[in-house]
Parts: C-alpha cells; sequence; structure tokens
C-alpha cells in the first residue's frame, strides 16, 4: 500500500445482523498512560507500569521520554504477571526532537519536562498539532523561568531550552481551550524548584475529571497537591516540591474506548460485558453508565466488570459534556439513530480537538441523510432515517469509531481511514468484527 493509501482507504463499516452478545477486553487508558509514564520518568527511582496502552499517542510519549534519556524497558510486572513497562528515570538530556503526532496529552505534558533537560529540546508534530492551543503552557512556562522559541502564535512547533532546572512559583492561566494546559503544569511541579501555583483565570474549565486524574496520579506517587476540592481556593491548584516515588502501577481499560462497544449493545438491543471496569475511577468515560442508561440501556457493575445491557429503544438526551468531552462524537453517533432529539452542550472547545468534531459530526451526519446543527457551544441532533456513504474520518480516531457506531445500524456506511483508531486504540477493526462474531 502506498503511504497515503490509509488516508483514504475505506472500511466498509459491519451491519448488525441482531443484537450483539459479546465480552470485549478494551486495552488500558490513553490519559492514565501517559500521565503515568511522565511521573514515572519524573522520579526519583524506577517504577513499572502494567497493562500500558499501547498505542500511537502513548508510543508517541514513550518514544519522547526515551529521546530525553529514560530507560522505559519491556518486561513482566514484579509479580510476573502482564505485560509491563519498567520506566527508569535517569538526567534529562537535550538536544532532542520530540514527535508530539497529534496527541494533546505529548503536546501540553512535556514542554514543562523539557524545561527541566539540560540542553534544547525541539518539538514538532502533525499538521494538525500546529493548529491545537499551546498558549496556555507556552506563556506559563516563560512566567515560570523557562526559555522557549516559538513562532509567536502560541502553538507548535517551538524549542524549549532546556536549563537542567526550573524556578517554578505562582502562574495565571486561562485553560478553557484545554485542561490539559493545567495538568501539564502540575505534572511536572514537583520537579520546580518552587513547586507550581496554578490559577486558572478563564471562564470555564473544561475535562475536570481528567484534571482530578492528574491530582490522583501525583498524590499516589507521594507529590503533595491542594486543590479546590480540598478545601484550597476556587481555580487554584499548588503542587509543593519534592521527590516523586517509583511505583507499580496497573493501567485500567480505557472506558472512553469502551463507548463504541457500549454504544453497540444499546443500538443494537444487546448485550455488552467489559471486564475490569474499575469501581472508582477519574476516567470521564466512567460517566457513560449515567448517560446510556438515560438513553435506553441499564447498567450492573459487578466485581468481574461492567454488564450493559441495551432495551432495544434508543432515546435522545440533552446533557452538558463540559466534563467528558471526549465522549461527544460517540453518543452524537446514537443519538442521530434515537426515537427522539438530541441537545449536547457545553463542548465549543471540541473545534480545536483533533478535528473540528462539531463541523465533522455536523457534516458527516448530514451527509448520510441526518439533521444536525451546531450551536454555538454544541450539536442539536434531530434522528431521521439514514442511509450509506462514505463516513470521512479527518485523522480523528473518535470520528472512526462514531461512523462504526452508525453502520451497525445503517447499511453501507463505509468508514475512511479506519486505521486513524491507532490513535488510542489500535486492534478497533478486529475487536469491533469479533465483538459481532461472538
Ligand atoms: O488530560 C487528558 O488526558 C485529556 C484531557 C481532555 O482534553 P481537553 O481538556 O483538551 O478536552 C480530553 O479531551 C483528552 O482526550 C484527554
Ligand atoms: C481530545 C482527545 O485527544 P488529545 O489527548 O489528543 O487531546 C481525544 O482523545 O478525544
Amino acid at each position: 500500500m502506498a503511504p497515503n493509501d490509509a488516508h483514504t482507504a475505506l472500511w466498509p463499516a459491519p451491519c448488525a445482523s441482531g443484537a450483539v452478545d459479546a465480552t470485549v477486553h478494551v486495552p488500558g487508558s490513553k490519559s492514565v498512560t501517559n500521565r503515568a509514564l511522565v511521573l514515572a520518568a519524573l522520579a526519583s527511582e524506577p517504577g513499572w507500569l502494567r497493562r500500558p496502552l499501547r498505542s500511537r499517542d502513548t508510543l508517541l510519549m514513550a518514544g519522547a521520554l526515551r529521546t530525553l534519556g529514560v530507560g522505559i524497558e519491556e518486561g513482566v510486572g514484579p509479580d510476573g504477571s502482564g505485560e509491563a513497562w519498567r520506566v527508569i528515570p535517569s538526567g534529562l538530556r537535550g538536544p532532542a526532537t520530540v514527535d508530539v503526532g497529534n496527541a494533546g496529552t505529548v503536546m501540553r505534558f512535556l514542554p514543562p519536562v523539557a524545561a527541566l533537560a539540560d540542553g534544547p529540546v525541539r518539538f514538532d508534530g502533525d499538521p494538525r498539532s500546529y493548529e491545537r492551543p499551546l498558549n496556555g503552557v507556552i506563556d506559563a512556562l516563560r512566567v515560570l523561568g523557562a526559555r522557549i522559541d516559538d513562532d509567536g502564535r502560541g502553538a507548535l512547533p517551538l524549542t524549549v531550552h532546556g536549563g537542567g532546572a526550573l524556578e517554578g512559583g505562582p502562574v495565571e492561566i486561562d485553560a478553557s481551550s484545554s485542561s490539559q494546559f493545567v495538568s501539564a503544569l502540575l505534572l511536572s511541579g514537583p520537579r520546580f524548584n518552587q513547586g507550581v501555583e496554578v490559577r486558572h483565570t478563564g471562564s470555564s474549565l473544561p475535562s475536570m475529571p481528567h484534571i482530578r486524574m492528574t491530582v490522583d496520579m501525583l498524590r499516589a506517587v507521594g507529590a503533595q497537591v491542594d486543590t479546590p476540592e480540598s478545601g484550597g481556593e476556587p481555580n487554584v491548584w499548588r503542587v509543593t516540591p519534592g521527590a516523586l516515588l517509583g511505583r507499580d502501577l496497573t493501567v485500567e481499560p480505557d472506558l472512553s474506548n469502551a463507548q463504541p462497544f457500549l454504544a453497540a449493545a444499546l443500538v443494537t438491543g444487546g448485550k455488552i460485558v467489559i471486564p475490569d471496569w474499575p469501581a472508582r475511577t477519574t476516567q470521564p468515560g466512567d460517566r457513560l453508565r449515567e448517560i446510556f442508561t438515560e438513553m435506553g440501556g441499564r447498567c450492573e457493575l459487578t466485581e468481574y466488570g461492567l454488564v450493559f445491557t441495551g432495551s432495544g429503544a434508543i432515546h435522545g438526551i440533552d446533557v452538558d459534556l463540559g466534563e467528558v468531552g471526549e465522549l461527544t462524537p460517540g453518543i452524537a453517533a446514537v443519538a442521530a439513530l434515537a426515537d427522539s432529539p438530541s441537545t449536547l452542550r457545553g463542548v465549543a472547545h471540541l473545534r480545536l480537538h483533533e478535528t473540528d468534531r462539531l463541523a465533522a459530526l455536523t457534516k458527516e451526519i448530514n451527509e448520510l441523510g441526518g439533521d444536525v446543527t451546531e450551536t454555538s457551544d454544541g450539536l442539536h441532533i434531530r434522528p431521521r432515517r439514514l442511509h450509506g456513504g462514505i463516513f470521512h474520518t479527518y485523522e480523528d480516531h473518535r470520528m472512526a469509531t462514531a461512523g462504526a457506531i452508525i453502520g451497525l445500524a445503517v447499511e453501507g456506511v463505509q468508514i475512511e481511514n479506519v486505521a486513524t483508531t491507532a490513535k488510542t486504540l489500535p486492534d478497533f477493526p478486529d475487536l469491533w468484527t469479533g465483538m459481532l462474531g461472538a
């Protein structure tokens, strides 16, 4: 296959011939894996990461840290079970070049790490990465003492001139375009001379569960973090300087990547079991239990995992997805097949994700005969009888899985570049056909 063929290749989305009934082992969480890699790289002793996600975004993170001198070795975990990465921290080195691909976690979480390296670190990535906002991280790092060369747009490409250490201290940022600005500064904060105090000054802050994930994971490796939720000031997070422990962490399944499979139960009136669904988690995908129940399903969380059953009916929903924006494409796909209209709110920042997700969902669902309109901060979706056609994906993994959900119920849907799911879920086509064949 010529290099570009994958981008235009069409994958006939399988139509479900009946109710699905399958157990799907969903690979590890992207957000947990990439935070764990950063924290392990900044620790003062080696650590283990069990069942890490191996996808484009996490391999880019691991590759970048290796380029900076961190050891990341393949192995089995300390108890001999499961695949694992052993992470061996070392002095962070420049000069180095980091390819961020189109991974928000890599482009936002690593510039603060690079500021601790002892030389220049150049950041570059996919064309879309040049359009995704990074100003919150760049401006904050400058205030905290870093030297950065960029072209003044507040985006990639750029070079962080690591000085071996960073002063740190208080900083104000507007993180209304991405919660990852806050997470990025907190994750490296324990290694700054004065730690860091991040004050969010913007009008809104999306994806709070992801900030909670950052705080929980920092605390799990010994960092002291004060948050608005632990009695601190509203919109202020404080990380005390200190050494981080090397831990043995098992990565939870990616609950946002469980979404298309749960949606399949909803769309076909079937049953899906997701083993190892955590009883307590900061992953935004946990909200699917509530959202997909409201849309017509039923959940049971057992010791084995989540059992989710569709009733055959799919109801529309009026919901603010600001905290769980990455679930929007999958919810929009289900909503397009529902028995009543839906309004998805609070997700204006999705215009700056892998693609402009509000525009892409509107265009692609409408080209299959749908009736979707964009609002200032979301989508109105009025279900219509849909027909087959090409579902373009704009190099967005969640567009591809959204198209596959629609394809379950609509004959003749062809997904462009299904390989783009490899950003976070490389086995998607096999897992999907396996689920249908089960
Ligand atoms: O920190 C993280 O791991 C993420 C935070 C969110 O980013 P935004 O706040 O930019 O939406 C989310 O959408 C993204 O998929 C992962
Ligand atoms: C927005 C997403 O990714 P990123 O980490 O690249 O921001 C996503 O996975 O939906």
